[in-house]
């Protein structure tokens, strides 16, 4: 079984099992909310460290495995690294002046040994008990022929595509949200209506009722997708584009711009505007969710990012109210990594709504 495959074949199987877990962490981080009411929040770090707790517990089978700020830094750290300009991806022959590469080699090793120490406890664990648990680390070593080294990569993989690319995505949400109060109010109001009055909290059964929120988070995918470039693809054959007038020849890397597709005038009318209604379209399904890629090697935690994202959305909509610090607008600025992250933290306010 391919090693993508073995992931993909997980999230989409067990995502519901872990709806409890999810549920759990969303309390928390709703109760957490609920103290600061009035206070500055930062949103980016907060929902960063809630994804990390929703991932820790499906991939290893714990919550606090890392403490979550080493291992956020190194996320944050990695995605950076990579998103910087690399002189060998334009000059292969100069590969050798990129600074970044010692550096994310030096990273690379950090997690490495982070996650064999894992590993070890974790088969300790096994061996006291006489059985497993149901996390993707389980399921990994119940497999024949995985060495520790694949083990080790496919659970960064997990953790550090998913982490950064859901907390973005809620970060962007909010900030078209809060840019405009009138798609906010028929969010909240479609909220109101779905949810019954008596819930404290929306949950993931809810979700599919929630066209409208769906449909936002479509639209900010589109307009700020959070693997912009996707993942480096190399191309195994010749490739002609006759549209385009593109040939591209065998074994070229090629980058995916899909930052440039969601932008596109050609594709999208008034690109830089924020129309969820677009997206309710059913001839718009294939295009809407290009954010995950395409084919073989698309986002195989795609079903858990969705998920995630609009469980955390749908709460911190149905709960509070959002203000900035002292009623400043809205930070827009885009900083520089291989996930679109923002230029500095969503500093936000939470006020009362439920
Ligand atoms: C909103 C959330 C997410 C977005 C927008 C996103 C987007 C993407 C994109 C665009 C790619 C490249 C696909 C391609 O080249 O065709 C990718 C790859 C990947 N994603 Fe995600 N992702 C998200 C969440 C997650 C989560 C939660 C996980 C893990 C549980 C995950 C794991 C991966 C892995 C392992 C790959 C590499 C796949 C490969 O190389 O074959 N992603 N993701």
């Amino acid at each position: 079984m391919g090693k993508i495959c073995t992931l993909e074949l997980f999230t989409a199987r067990r995502v519901g099992s872990f709806a409890a877990v999810r549920q759990v962490e969303m309390e928390k981080f709703l109760a957490m909310l609920s103290q600061n009411l009035g206070r500055t929040v930062n949103i980016t770090q907060e929902v960063t460290v809630l994804t990390l707790e929703i991932m820790q517990t499906l991939v290893f089978g714990t919550r606090r495995t890392f403490g979550a700020n080493d291992f956020v830094r190194l996320v944050h750290q990695g995605n950076e690294l990579g998103g910087r300009l690399h002189i060998g991806d334009y000059v292969p022959w100069l590969k050798w002046m990129d600074l970044s590469l010692p550096k994310l080699r030096t990273l690379a090793t950090k997690f490495h040994a982070l996650l064999q120490a894992h590993i070890e406890e974790h088969r300790s664990s096994i061996a006291k008990q006489g059985h497993g648990g149901e996390s993707f680390l389980d399921v990994l070593l119940s497999l024949d022929n995985m060495s520790d080294l694949t083990i080790r990569c496919l659970m960064l993989d997990a953790v550090s595509a998913g982490l950064d690319t859901t907390a973005t995505a809620i970060g962007w949400a909010l900030t078209e949200l809060l840019l405009h109060p009138q798609i906010l109010a028929k969010a909240q109001k479609e909220l109101d209506d779905v949810i019954p009055a008596s819930s404290a909290m929306v949950s993931e059964a809810d979700i599919p009722k929630l066209k409208y929120l769906g449909a936002i988070v479509k639209e900010t995918l589109r307009k700020h997708p959070p693997a912009p470039l996707m993942v480096p693809r190399e191309s195994t054959a010749e490739c002609k584009l006759e549209e385009a007038g593109y040939m591209i020849p065998a074994k070229t890397q090629v980058l995916i711009n899909l930052y440039a597709i969601g932008r596109d005038p050609k594709i999208w009318e008034n690109p830089l505007e924020f129309i969820p209604e677009r997206m309710s379209s059913e001839f718009n399904a294939a295009v809407e969710l290009m954010t995950f890629g395409f084919g073989r090697r698309s986002c195989p935690g795609m079903n858990l990012g969705l998920t995630a994202v609009h469980l955390v959305l749908a709460n911190l909509l149905y709960r509070f109210n959002w203000t900035t610090p002292d009623g400043k607008e809205v930070d827009v600025g885009e900083g520089v990594g291989f996930t679109l992250m923002r230029a500095r933290p969503l500093a936000l306010v939470p006020l009362l709504r439920k």
